[in-house]
């Protein structure tokens, strides 16, 4: 990712992460949409560590609220699995990588660019230690 004010926000976010991310990005395909789909899926595919609880960022998978996610951040963890989120470029993610996936998690039926999804998961993965760690970053305000 080029400096701007998109890596900005990923980097701000993912120093206050326990661990942080790591981040292994994937060159960009050529070719037409489905064989960049394609290409890019089975690169994304081989960066995947083996035996990986792999949660692809998807506009169609479920879509928890902020404490949602952090219950089910619980769950990922207490499989004792690494766990990897999988972003899609600007053609999406190929139906190899959504099969793959052992979670869809969707940040709402809006399209994101992807340079833009990181630093937003990285921000919801922020809140939800938040969350289940007591700090006053999240404020829920709703009764
Ligand atoms: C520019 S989007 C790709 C758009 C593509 N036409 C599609 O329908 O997937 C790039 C990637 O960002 C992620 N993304 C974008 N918006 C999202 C959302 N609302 N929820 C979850 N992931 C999203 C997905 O991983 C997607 O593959």
């Amino acid at each position: 990712m080029k400096p701007g004010p998109e890596a900005a926000l990923f980097a701000q976010h993912n120093a206050r992460l326990r661990p942080p991310l790591t981040v292994r990005e994937i060159p960009e395909a050529r070719g037409s949409a489905a064989e960049v789909r394609r290409r890019e899926g089975a690169a994304l595919l081989d960066a995947l560590p083996a035996g990986a609880l792999a949660v692809a960022l998807d506009l169609g998978g479920h879509a928890p609220d902020s404490e949602g996610l952090a219950e089910l951040l619980g769950r990922w963890e207490a499989s004792g699995k690494a766990l990897a989120f999988i972003i899609g470029g600007a053609e999406g993610l190929d139906p190899a990588v959504q099969a793959r996936a052992d979670q869809r998690l969707s940040l709402g039926p809006m399209t994101w660019p992807h340079f833009l999804v990181r630093g937003l998961l990285a921000e919801q993965l922020y809140r939800a230690q938040a969350i289940r760690t007591g700090h006053p970053y999240h404020r829920a305000w709703r009764p």
